[in-house]
Protein backbone atom coordinates (compact mmCIF):
# COMPACT_ATOMS: atom_id res chain seq x y z
CA UNK A 1 0.00 0.00 0.00
CA UNK A 2 1.51 3.77 -0.60
CA UNK A 3 2.52 5.82 2.09
CA UNK A 4 -0.03 8.01 3.19
CA UNK A 5 0.17 11.64 1.18
CA UNK A 6 -0.56 14.74 2.75
CA UNK A 7 -0.62 17.92 0.07
CA UNK A 8 -2.38 20.31 2.89
CA UNK A 9 -0.91 21.28 5.93
CA UNK A 10 -2.72 22.21 9.15
CA UNK A 11 -0.55 24.03 12.12
CA UNK A 12 -1.04 21.02 14.72
CA UNK A 13 -0.59 18.25 13.01
CA UNK A 14 0.75 15.92 11.26
CA UNK A 15 0.96 13.19 13.59
CA UNK A 16 4.55 11.60 12.58
CA UNK A 17 4.73 8.34 10.59
CA UNK A 18 6.58 6.81 13.12
CA UNK A 19 4.41 7.60 15.63
CA UNK A 20 1.97 6.49 13.77
CA UNK A 21 2.79 3.63 13.35
CA UNK A 22 3.31 2.82 16.61
CA UNK A 23 -0.25 4.02 17.59
CA UNK A 24 -1.66 2.15 14.72
CA UNK A 25 -0.15 -1.17 15.92
CA UNK A 26 -1.49 0.10 19.74
CA UNK A 27 -5.28 0.45 18.46
CA UNK A 28 -5.19 -3.20 16.81
CA UNK A 29 -7.90 -2.23 14.24
CA UNK A 30 -9.69 -4.86 12.74
CA UNK A 31 -11.42 -5.23 9.17
CA UNK A 32 -14.98 -4.77 10.87
CA UNK A 33 -14.15 -1.77 13.36
CA UNK A 34 -15.92 1.62 13.54
CA UNK A 35 -12.33 3.77 14.51
CA UNK A 36 -13.00 7.37 15.73
CA UNK A 37 -10.18 9.99 14.88
CA UNK A 38 -10.59 12.64 17.76
CA UNK A 39 -9.02 15.88 16.50
CA UNK A 40 -8.11 14.85 12.76
CA UNK A 41 -6.19 17.91 11.98
CA UNK A 42 -4.40 16.97 8.84
CA UNK A 43 -6.08 13.43 8.50
CA UNK A 44 -3.12 11.38 8.58
CA UNK A 45 -4.32 9.10 11.09
CA UNK A 46 -7.83 8.87 9.55
CA UNK A 47 -6.45 8.03 6.26
CA UNK A 48 -4.22 5.21 7.64
CA UNK A 49 -7.20 3.58 9.19
CA UNK A 50 -9.42 4.09 6.63
CA UNK A 51 -7.23 1.74 4.71
CA UNK A 52 -7.72 -0.90 7.66
CA UNK A 53 -11.25 -0.41 8.78
CA UNK A 54 -14.94 -0.51 7.38
CA UNK A 55 -15.88 2.49 9.19
CA UNK A 56 -14.47 5.81 10.24
CA UNK A 57 -15.88 9.06 12.03
CA UNK A 58 -13.26 11.59 12.47
CA UNK A 59 -14.04 14.03 14.58
CA UNK A 60 -12.31 17.64 14.25
CA UNK A 61 -13.47 21.35 16.37
CA UNK A 62 -11.79 23.83 13.83
CA UNK A 63 -13.53 24.00 10.45
CA UNK A 64 -10.44 24.81 8.21
CA UNK A 65 -8.68 21.65 9.84
CA UNK A 66 -11.65 19.65 8.80
CA UNK A 67 -11.68 20.96 5.58
CA UNK A 68 -7.53 19.70 5.28
CA UNK A 69 -8.62 16.60 6.41
CA UNK A 70 -11.49 16.78 3.56
CA UNK A 71 -8.47 17.31 1.03
CA UNK A 72 -6.15 15.15 2.33
CA UNK A 73 -8.74 11.94 2.34
CA UNK A 74 -9.30 13.12 -1.24
CA UNK A 75 -5.73 12.85 -2.36
CA UNK A 76 -5.27 9.37 -0.99
CA UNK A 77 -6.79 5.46 -1.76
CA UNK A 78 -8.55 3.66 0.94
CA UNK A 79 -11.93 1.84 0.86
CA UNK A 80 -13.85 2.67 4.30
CA UNK A 81 -16.74 4.55 4.83
CA UNK A 82 -15.81 8.16 6.11
CA UNK A 83 -18.14 10.68 8.60
CA UNK A 84 -16.23 13.72 9.29
CA UNK A 85 -17.87 15.99 11.83
CA UNK A 86 -16.76 19.18 12.99
CA UNK A 87 -17.85 19.08 17.02
CA UNK A 88 -15.93 19.99 20.05
CA UNK A 89 -15.77 15.92 21.07
CA UNK A 90 -17.12 14.79 23.31
CA UNK A 91 -19.79 16.33 21.02
CA UNK A 92 -19.91 14.29 18.13
CA UNK A 93 -18.45 11.13 19.19
CA UNK A 94 -20.87 8.08 17.85
CA UNK A 95 -22.28 5.78 20.16
CA UNK A 96 -20.86 2.22 18.49
CA UNK A 97 -17.05 2.62 17.95
CA UNK A 98 -14.72 -0.03 18.69
CA UNK A 99 -11.33 1.87 18.22
CA UNK A 100 -10.57 5.61 19.07
CA UNK A 101 -7.59 8.05 18.92
CA UNK A 102 -7.14 10.67 21.05
CA UNK A 103 -4.90 13.43 19.28
CA UNK A 104 -6.63 16.28 20.74
CA UNK A 105 -6.85 16.73 24.14
CA UNK A 106 -9.46 19.34 25.07
CA UNK A 107 -12.60 18.06 27.32
CA UNK A 108 -10.59 14.35 27.53
CA UNK A 109 -11.44 13.16 30.30
CA UNK A 110 -15.13 13.59 29.26
CA UNK A 111 -14.31 11.95 25.83
CA UNK A 112 -12.69 8.95 28.00
CA UNK A 113 -15.94 8.65 29.84
CA UNK A 114 -17.83 8.73 26.54
CA UNK A 115 -15.51 5.77 25.36
CA UNK A 116 -15.80 3.91 28.76
CA UNK A 117 -19.84 4.26 28.45
CA UNK A 118 -20.06 3.18 25.01
CA UNK A 119 -18.17 0.06 25.21
CA UNK A 120 -15.01 1.59 22.90
CA UNK A 121 -12.82 -1.68 23.45
CA UNK A 122 -8.92 -0.08 22.30
CA UNK A 123 -8.36 3.87 22.85
CA UNK A 124 -4.88 5.15 22.57
CA UNK A 125 -4.14 8.92 23.14
CA UNK A 126 -0.78 10.72 22.12
CA UNK A 127 0.73 13.24 24.00
CA UNK A 128 3.61 15.80 23.91
CA UNK A 129 3.94 17.84 27.10
CA UNK A 130 4.94 15.56 30.30
CA UNK A 131 2.48 17.39 33.32
CA UNK A 132 -0.67 16.32 30.52
CA UNK A 133 0.78 12.66 29.58
CA UNK A 134 0.91 12.33 33.51
CA UNK A 135 -2.27 13.57 33.78
CA UNK A 136 -3.49 10.94 30.95
CA UNK A 137 -2.15 8.67 32.61
CA UNK A 138 -4.08 8.89 35.34
CA UNK A 139 -7.27 9.67 33.82
CA UNK A 140 -6.85 6.16 32.33
CA UNK A 141 -5.84 4.65 35.25
CA UNK A 142 -9.05 5.68 37.32
CA UNK A 143 -11.48 4.19 34.35
CA UNK A 144 -9.66 1.09 34.52
CA UNK A 145 -8.32 1.15 31.12
CA UNK A 146 -4.53 2.10 31.25
CA UNK A 147 -2.66 -1.16 29.51
CA UNK A 148 0.59 0.58 28.25
CA UNK A 149 2.48 3.55 28.05
CA UNK A 150 5.15 3.73 25.07
CA UNK A 151 7.33 6.74 25.57
CA UNK A 152 8.91 7.35 21.88
CA UNK A 153 11.85 9.46 21.02
CA UNK A 154 12.73 9.87 17.28
CA UNK A 155 15.59 10.80 15.16
CA UNK A 156 16.06 11.21 11.72
CA UNK A 157 19.89 11.09 10.28
CA UNK A 158 20.98 13.53 8.46
CA UNK A 159 24.69 14.00 6.78
CA UNK A 160 27.38 16.18 8.45
CA UNK A 161 30.85 16.02 7.34
CA UNK A 162 30.65 13.19 5.18
CA UNK A 163 29.35 11.36 8.16
CA UNK A 164 25.80 10.63 9.52
CA UNK A 165 24.34 13.24 12.40
CA UNK A 166 20.72 12.66 13.95
CA UNK A 167 18.28 15.52 14.24
CA UNK A 168 15.59 14.28 17.24
CA UNK A 169 12.24 15.41 17.24
CA UNK A 170 10.36 15.93 20.71
CA UNK A 171 9.57 12.50 22.67
CA UNK A 172 5.64 11.23 22.38
CA UNK A 173 4.12 9.66 25.42
CA UNK A 174 1.60 7.07 23.93
CA UNK A 175 -0.65 5.84 26.05
CA UNK A 176 -2.83 2.92 25.50
CA UNK A 177 -6.15 1.71 26.75
CA UNK A 178 -8.27 -1.52 26.72
CA UNK A 179 -11.62 -1.96 28.20
CA UNK A 180 -10.45 -5.26 29.55
CA UNK A 181 -7.38 -3.86 31.00
CA UNK A 182 -5.31 -5.58 33.45
CA UNK A 183 -2.67 -2.55 34.20
CA UNK A 184 0.79 -1.84 33.70
C1 LIG B 1 -2.11 17.48 17.60
S1 LIG B 1 -3.43 17.76 16.52
C2 LIG B 1 -3.78 16.16 15.91
C3 LIG B 1 -2.94 15.81 14.73
C4 LIG B 1 -3.57 14.76 13.83
N1 LIG B 1 -3.55 13.43 14.43
C5 LIG B 1 -2.83 14.75 12.50
O1 LIG B 1 -2.18 13.77 12.16
O2 LIG B 1 -2.88 15.77 11.82
C6 LIG B 1 -4.81 18.04 17.60
C7 LIG B 1 -6.09 18.43 16.87
O3 LIG B 1 -7.17 18.14 17.71
C8 LIG B 1 -8.13 19.17 17.64
N2 LIG B 1 -8.88 19.03 18.89
C9 LIG B 1 -8.43 19.22 20.16
N3 LIG B 1 -9.35 18.83 21.06
C10 LIG B 1 -10.44 18.42 20.33
C11 LIG B 1 -11.73 17.92 20.68
N4 LIG B 1 -12.10 17.75 21.97
N5 LIG B 1 -12.59 17.60 19.70
C12 LIG B 1 -12.24 17.76 18.39
N6 LIG B 1 -11.03 18.23 17.99
C13 LIG B 1 -10.14 18.54 18.96
C14 LIG B 1 -7.32 20.43 17.43
O4 LIG B 1 -8.09 21.44 16.80
C15 LIG B 1 -6.19 19.92 16.54
O5 LIG B 1 -6.52 20.07 15.18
Amino acid sequence: MSQVTLPHDAKAGPTKPEVRAVTLDKLDLRPTDHFVDVGSCTGSVTIEAARRVERVTAVERKPDRLDVTRKNLAANDYDADVTLREAEAPDGLPADADAMFVGGSRNFEAVLDHAVDTGVDRIVMNVSRVEPAGDAIEAFRERGMLSAVVQMQVSHGYELAGATSFRSNNPVYVVVGRRDAEGL
